[in-house]
């Protein structure tokens, strides 16, 4: 897939959220892939490691947060934070980005080197950068260099064979200064971005980290919001919301959570710049959501593009904010196939102490094996697992293990993992699809309320929780998913579904033909 750099700089500009920052650098990966030279303009909290990615750029903006902020990891209250860093961060990312186009606009014009230097016209050729030839000797003494071997074989000296040197072309990197800043891509939750792409002639392109039926709804929520269907009544729990299928009114109120209006003009911000951009990427795929992208189009009537999920190209894992445990994947080993239930609730979800409990207990009772993720800060008022009495975690030791961060793509990808009780992140319930892992929806909030139905209701490659979080519940799903007939058909569903995946990330497939499509336009800025 690896093509030769094409003289374009994409610069792109992630949320500092770990579900954020890993769709960001995939797209990186499949933009450098396709020749594009990568800039990541990152603030300081939850700054991207620029180790494990050595061949983009990496640029650090203060983000105005506090010490304590930046340290409290990892990220509670995400919708406070958002709002707090994108004015904070507003006047850092200009002057970055001014700066780097200032860069750019002073171009390298020539070379000028030695006569004796033998390899620099054809790297100066092969970068197309003109070449002046500095000769150090006598102009008579160059004009015989056309002459000199004929004089040498002339038969006036015994003469032995002089080896030519040989040279190291490892240095003419220099020479990737003089490309074009194409555009601007960043996450959609940024609200500033348009308008200093703007204010700097640059075209800016928007990566929304969400499904696009998710995004789609951003012009309607406000107005779903106070159609007084809440709070919800039991007999209408069940009911589709009409104006956003195939949410159901009792996810409402968790989509919402406490932020109310204070929403509104975040998503009218959102909405109004996404329309001023110049295109919107998807990590999605025509095969999950061929009608939402359709709607995209005519929602945000900006080109749009769904370029993945490229999960198997390039894994999110390397994006991790946090250590992995990578003794996980040594566990999974003395696994039998498809006996796991891998337990993981995302970067940023709390639950409470209660309902930390019934998980373990519900976990504990079913007598599956199980990898849980314990983030630290994930249980509300404790650092980690301390809530979990001695004798529940001995019985837990027994059965399963608990880390608190794993390399997931991997654990998903691992032959004993048979199911996944997840709180349905976009970016999770993809790595899941790609890996033909059935699941068990735990909703925390927002976007996620979306996606747990389209996986359950939908797709019907997973079982629903309904925001129980019980321990005879988890129990029953647990069971009922990994050993049990209904858990079997949910599977095969589920295999389906990945090979329709799988196959749009192929050549020529969907995804892949919308990559080319992405390239040719960012080329056409
Ligand atoms: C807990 C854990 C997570 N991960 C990775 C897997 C995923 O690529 C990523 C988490 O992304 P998500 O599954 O989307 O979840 P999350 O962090 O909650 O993401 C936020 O951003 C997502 C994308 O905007 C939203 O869909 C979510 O609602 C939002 O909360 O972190 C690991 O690699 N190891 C882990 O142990
Ligand atoms: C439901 C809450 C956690 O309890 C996460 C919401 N997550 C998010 N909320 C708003 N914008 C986001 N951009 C990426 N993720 C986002």
């Amino acid at each position: 897939m690896e093509k030769k750099s094409n003289g374009v700089r994409v610069i792109l500009f992630p949320l500092p959220l770990q579900g954020c920052i890993n769709p960001m650098l995939q797209l990186a990966n499949i933009l450098h892939s396709r020749g594009f030279s990568i800039t990541v303009i990152h603030t300081r909290f939850n700054a991207p490691r620029a180790s494990t990615h050595p061949l983009f750029t990496f640029l650090e903006i203060p983000d105005g947060l506090s010490e304590s902020q930046i340290n409290d990891e990892p990220t509670s209250n995400v919708m406070s934070l958002l709002a707090q860093i994108n004015v904070t961060a507003e006047s850092p990312f200009r002057e970055c980005l001014q700066k780097l186009l200032l860069q750019e606009s002073e171009r390298v014009s020539c070379l000028i080197d030695d006569c004796g230097w033998l390899f620099t016209q054809s790297v100066a050729e092969s970068l197309n950068l003109p070449r002046l030839v500095l000769s150090t000797f006598k102009a008579t003494l160059l004009n015989a260099y056309p002459i000199l071997p004929r004089i040498r074989t002339k038969g006036y000296l015994p003469v032995s064979d002089s080896p030519y040197p040989v040279f190291n072309n490892d240095w003419i990197k220099y020479t990737e200064e003089p490309e074009k800043v194409s555009c601007l891509i960043d996450d959609c939750g940024w609200l500033f971005t348009q308008s200093v792409a703007e204010s700097l002639n640059l075209p800016r392109l928007v990566l929304s980290t969400f499904k696009a039926t998710f995004l789609n709804a951003y012009p309607i929520l406000p107005r779903v919001r106070t159609k007084g269907y809440l709070p919800v009544s039991d007999s209408e729990a069940e009911d589709s919301v009409p104006e956003f299928p195939p949410l159901l009114k009792r996810d409402l109120s968790r989509l919402f959570g406490e932020f109310g209006e204070k929403l509104d003009p975040f998503l009218d911000t959102i909405v109004e710049t996404t329309m001023r951009s110049s295109g919107l990427v998807f990590m999605s795929c025509e095969e999950l959501e061929e009608d939402s992208l359709t709607l995209a189009r005519e929602i945000f009537k900006v080109p749009v593009f769904a370029i993945g999920p490229f999960h198997s190209y390039f894994s999110a894992s390397s994006s991790s904010l946090y250590r992995q445990d990578e003794t996980c994947i040594h566990w999974l080993d003395n696994q039998e196939d498809k006996s796991v239930i891998y337990v993981s609730l995302g970067s940023v979800v709390n639950i409470t102490e209660s309902e930390f409990l019934e998980i373990a207990w519900g976990l504990s009772n079913s007598n599956q094996p199980f990898l849980w993720v314990v983030r630290p800060g994930l249980v509300l008022g404790s650092q980690w697992i301390e809530p979990l009495p001695g004798e529940l975690v001995r019985s837990l030791e027994e059965k399963g293990k608990i880390v608190k961060w794993s390399p997931q793509q991997e654990v998903l990808a691992h032959r004993a993992v048979g199911g996944f009780l997840t709180h349905n992140g976009w970016n999770s319930t993809l790595e899941s699809i790609c890996e033909g892992v059935p699941m068990i929806c735990l909703p925390g909030g927002w976007d996620q309320m979306l996606n747990a139905r389209f996986v359950s209701d939908v797709w019907r490659v997973g079982i629903h929780l309904e925001g129980k979080i019980e321990r005879k519940e988890i129990e029953k799903a647990v069971r009922m998913l990994m050993v049990e007939s209904e858990g079997e058909k949910i599977r095969e569903r589920m295999n389906v579904l990945k090979d329709e995946v799988g196959r749009s990330v192929k050549d020529g497939g969907s995804s892949s033909r919308s990559i080319e499509a992405l390239a040719n336009h960012i080329l056409s800025l």
